[in-house]
C-alpha cells in the first residue's frame, strides 16, 4: 500500500519495441497519469540487459541488476517488459512475494506458468494485470475478466497474432513473398524475438489459452492448444481460398464442445469474405465473443506493436496504481471449472480438400464413397483443371466432420492409385 501522497513508484523490466514505448508514455503524460491516479506515477528504475545508452532514457534509472530491482523497496510496481520464461518467471514471482503488483505483456508465460503467477499472487493480495498480453491495445482481459463475468460465453475467436495477419494480409493483396512479409513484419516491430513463435502459431496458441482460461472459468495452458501455424500457407492456398470467396487467417478458436469439454484450437483457415473476420487488415486483430445473454460482440484493434502495446501496458499500470492508493487488489482469475479438454481429433470443423487425381471415369465416384465411409459429407466439388498428364485438380469442401475422420480419408486417398501427391487440407469458417 502506498502512504500518504507519496507517488506510486513503477520498475520497468525491458526496454525494447513495447518497455521503450512504455517508458516514454510514464513520462510525456505524467500530469495526466498523476490526475487519473490521484499521486504522481514515478518510474523509479529499468532494468536492462546491457547498460548501453538508450535515447531519451534518463541513464540513472538503467540498471543490469533485475534480480535486485524486483525486490527494491521503493518500488510498488513491477512493469515485465522482457518476454520468455527464464529469468523472467523468477522476476515476477520475487516481485510478487516482495509484495509488488505486477503488470506483464508476458503471454507464453502466463500459458505456461499462469497458475504459479496467480496462485502467488493471490497469497501475497497483490495485482497481476496483463491486457497486453492478448490481442495488444485490444481491451479484451478486462472485458472477459469483468465486464462480461456475469454472462455465460459459449465461443471466443479471433486473429490474436499481428505477425502472421499481417502476412498472410500481404500475401493475398499484395502477392509478396512468404518471406518479404515476414521481414516487414519484423521491421515494423510486430514480430516476437523469435518470429517461429508467430508464424508457428505458438504465440496465437498462448494468446488462446488465456481467453479460454477467461471465457469459461477454467486453466486452460499451451499444451492443451491443438496448434498448426502459417508456414505451409503457399500462393496455392491463397489462390484456393479466393477461389472460394475466403481469404485465409490464423484462428484462435475456444468453444464449448458438446459433451461439455472445451476445445481450444489454433489453425490456419479459410473466411469467407462476408464473415466480420475476413476484413481485418495488417497487423490489426480482433476477437469475436458469443455469450448467452450479451448475444455476439466484437472487439478489434492494433494487435502488436510498441506505442499500441504500451497503450494497454499503461492502462493497467493505472489500474494497478488506483488499487494501491486504495489498498486493495483488484479481481482476480475465476477458474473453478475443470471441463477437460475436447480430444484435438474429435473437434469438429468444415473443410476444404485439394487432391490431384488421374482424370479418369470412376476416380470422382470412388472418392465421394471414402469420404461418405468416414462420415464425412461433401459441400461442394469443383474440378479446377486437368492437365497434360491426365491429371485433374479437385477442390473439394465439406460440411462440419471431425478431424479424425478427415485424416482417415486422407490416409485412405493416399493409398490409393486415383491420387497422385498429397492431400492439402486446410479448415473452414461458417460465414
Ligand atoms: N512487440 C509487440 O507488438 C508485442 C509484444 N508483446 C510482449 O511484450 C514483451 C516484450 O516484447 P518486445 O518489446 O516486442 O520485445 P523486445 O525483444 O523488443 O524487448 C525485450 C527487451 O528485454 C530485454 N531483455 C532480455 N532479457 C532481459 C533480462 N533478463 N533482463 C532485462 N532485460 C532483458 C531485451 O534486451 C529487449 O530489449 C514480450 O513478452 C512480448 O511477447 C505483447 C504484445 C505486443
Ligand atoms: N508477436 C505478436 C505481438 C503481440 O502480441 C503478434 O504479432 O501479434
Ligand atoms: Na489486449
Amino acid at each position: 500500500m502506498t502512504i500518504g501522497d507519496a507517488p506510486v513508484r513503477v520498475a520497468l523490466l525491458g526496454c525494447g519495441v513495447v518497455g521503450s514505448q512504455v517508458a516514454r508514455i510514464l513520462v510525456e503524460q505524467a500530469d495526466d497519469l498523476r490526475e487519473r491516479v490521484g499521486r504522481p506515477l514515478e518510474l523509479v528504475g529499468i532494468g536492462v540487459r546491457r547498460d548501453i545508452p538508450r535515447p531519451g532514457i534518463d541513464p540513472a534509472l538503467l540498471t543490469t541488476d533485475v534480480a535486485s530491482l524486483v525486490r527494491r523497496e521503493d518500488v510498488d510496481i513491477v512493469v515485465e517488459m522482457v518476454g520468455g520464461i527464464e529469468p523472467t518467471l523468477t522476476y515476477l514471482l520475487d516481485a510478487i512475494a516482495a509484495g509488488k503488483s505486477v503488470v506483464t505483456a508476458n503471454k507464453a508465460l502466463l500459458a505456461q506458468h499462469g497458475d504459479a503467477v496467480f496462485d502467488a499472487a493471490r497469497d501475497s493480495d497483490v495485482d497481476v494485470y496483463y491486457e497486453a498480453a492478448v490481442a495488444g491495445a485490444i481491451p479484451i482481459i478486462r472485458p472477459l475478466r469483468e465486464s462480461l463475468v456475469g454472462d455465460a460465453i459459449t465461443s471466443v475467436l479471433g486473429i490474436v497474432n499481428g505477425t502472421t495477419n499481417y502476412i498472410l494480409d500481404q500475401m493475398h493483396t499484395r502477392k509478396s513473398t512468404f518471406a518479404d512479409a515476414l521481414a516487414e513484419a519484423q521491421s515494423l516491430g510486430y514480430a516476437e524475438a523469435d518470429p517461429t513463435a508467430d508464424v508457428e502459431g505458438y504465440d496465437a496458441a498462448a494468446k488462446a489459452a488465456i481467453l479460454a482460461s477467461l471465457a469459461f472459468h477454467t486453466r486452460v495452458h499451451l499444451d492443451d492448444v491443438d496448434r498448426e501455424g502459417i508456414t505451409e500457407i503457399d500462393v496455392q492456398d491463397i489462390a484456393a481460398a479466393e477461389r472460394l470467396g475466403c481469404v485465409v487467417k490464423l484462428l484462435a478458436r475456444c468453444t464449448v464442445s458438446a459433451d461439455g469439454t472445451v476445445a481450444v484450437g489454433v489453425h490456419p483457415t479459410m473466411v469467407p469474405l462476408e464473415h466480420p473476420l475476413a476484413g481485418i487488415r495488417g497487423a490489426y486483430n480482433a476477437v469475436f465473443v458469443e455469450s448467452v445473454n450479451a448475444g455476439r460482440l466484437m472487439f478489434m484493434g492494433p494487435g502488436a506493436g510498441g506505442s499500441p502495446t504500451a497503450s494497454a501496458v499503461l492502462g493497467d499500470i493505472v489500474t494497478a496504481a488506483r488499487n494501491r492508493v486504495r489498498g486493495v487488489a483488484g479481481p482476480g482469475e475465476s477458474a473453478y471449472s475443470t471441463p477437460g479438454i475436447t480430444p484435438p481429433g474429435a473437434v469438429r470443423s468444415r473443410y476444404y480438400l485439394s487432391v490431384t487425381v488421374r482424370d479418369e471415369p470412376g476416380v470422382l465416384a470412388r472418392v465421394a464413397e471414402a469420404m461418405a465411409r468416414q462420415q464425412v459429407s461433401i459441400a461442394a466439388v469443383r474440378q479446377e483443371q486437368g492437365d497434360e498428364g491426365g491429371r485433374a485438380h479437385l477442390g473439394i469442401t465439406t460440411h462440419e466432420a471431425t478431424h479424425d475422420a478427415v485424416r482417415a480419408v486422407v490416409t485412405h486417398l493416399m493409398s490409393t492409385d486415383d491420387v497422385h501427391g498429397g492431400v492439402r487440407v486446410l479448415r473452414v469458417e461458417g460465414a
